[in-house]
């Protein structure tokens, strides 16, 4: 399996893998005209790696099957969010009041109107194939985009996020939504979600502009705050096991967490490492550690496999070697597949 950056060709196969994802994931839109826009959005940001700073550019990958060509997940980057219109997020806040007269203290969450206009970069999109769970590819998609953000860091702002897809069923139902959403915006989740991707005007329009009291809201509400969807936990425990963390911002219309890291603190970044391959062997032995590898020229191209490291270049396995497309003294970026203590 292999990571690359999205191709004009891939754009049908990306489409119909589109029409297999659930209600809540935003920016993996069924609509073909939407999709198309965001491919060739994707397109533009990669011609222009080495001159750019982040602007919003979206960097879209596809997880391919070397064998049969098949495009089974795919993820992104978005360069920064928040610009000219603004980066939204309720920010869940602790309040306590005492009374002297009742002798009492209470704590109350109040959920506040985070806009931001100079916000971070986001990673997100992150889509696999159901046949293919399961067996490392999630970790694989997803952590090829920090070595991705390592190379090119002037690209990417200082801090990242990822906004987790958050409670909402088979039907597209959320119940934060039904609780506090459908008040203000007078639709459904599901149509509300996908406008969010085209316009977000009708948010600024729209929500609501005082402070939110989370006491007021119904239980299943209240339960669904920073909580993320069931298939969304597995991407959930990765990010944290890089380095992310929860710091109190959830999404306006399901509460789903914002979990966020600074970009040179993510594992995968400060550990990667740039070396030229220095030996290409048929097979290194089993016990050897297994890295994520990715080939930076003439495109990048991430795949995993075993390694070893030198102070002068890298072995790795002939498989890898032609998988990434790599000839002796080309340089690659490397990282190990796995923190320490979840090895
Ligand atoms: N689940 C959603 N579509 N939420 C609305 C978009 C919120 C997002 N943080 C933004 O500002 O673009």
């Amino acid at each position: 399996m292999i990571i690359r950056p999205v191709e004009q060709r891939d754009l049908d196969q990306l489409h119909q893998l589109a029409q297999l994802t659930q209600y809540g994931l935003t920016t993996l839109p069924k609509d073909r005209a939407i999709f198309e826009k965001r491919v060739k959005q994707s397109l533009r940001s990669f011609e222009d790696l080495n001159d750019a700073d982040p602007q919003g550019q979206l960097y879209l990958f596809v997880l391919e099957e070397p064998t049969s060509g098949k495009i089974v997940g795919t993820c992104g980057i978005v360069s920064k969010v928040g610009g000219f219109k603004p980066f939204y997020a309720f920010r869940v806040v602790k309040e306590i009041q005492h009374s002297t007269v009742l002798g009492s203290q209470h704590e109350h969450e109040v959920l506040t109107l985070l806009k931001n206009h100079d916000g971070p970069t986001e990673i997100g999109s992150l889509f696999l194939h159901p046949d293919y769970r399961g067996g490392g590819n999630g970790r694989l998609l997803s952590l090829s985009r920090f070595l991705f953000i390592a190379q090119w860091p002037k690209l990417f702002e200082k801090e990242v996020i990822a906004e987790m897809r958050g409670v909402v069923d088979q039907q597209g139902n959320s119940p934060f939504w039904e609780a506090l959403g459908v008040h203000f915006f007078g639709i459904e989740f599901p149509h509300a979600d996908m406008l969010s991707l085209i316009n977000k005007d009708f948010i600024e329009e729209l929500i609501p502009r005082h402070p939110v009291y989370v006491d007021l809201l119904p239980d299943e509400a209240k339960a669904s705050i920073a909580q993320v969807h069931t298939n969304t936990a597995p991407a959930r425990k990765l990010l944290e096991s890089e380095g992310f963390q929860y710091n109190d911002l959830v999404d306006i219309f399901e509460a789903g967490p914002v979990l966020h890291c600074e970009r040179d603190a993510i594992r995968i970044v400060r550990e990667s490492q740039l070396l030229p391959v220095k030996e290409i062997t048929p097979e290194l032995p089993t016990e050897t550690s297994l890295f994520l590898v990715a080939a930076i020229e003439p495109t990048f191209r991430v795949g995993k496999g075993k390694l070893v490291s030198h102070e002068d270049g890298v072995v790795i396995d002939r498989s890898l070697a032609d998988e990434l497309r790599l000839g002796l003294g080309q340089v690659v970026r490397f990282a190990r597949l796995k923190p320490p203590q979840t090895l």
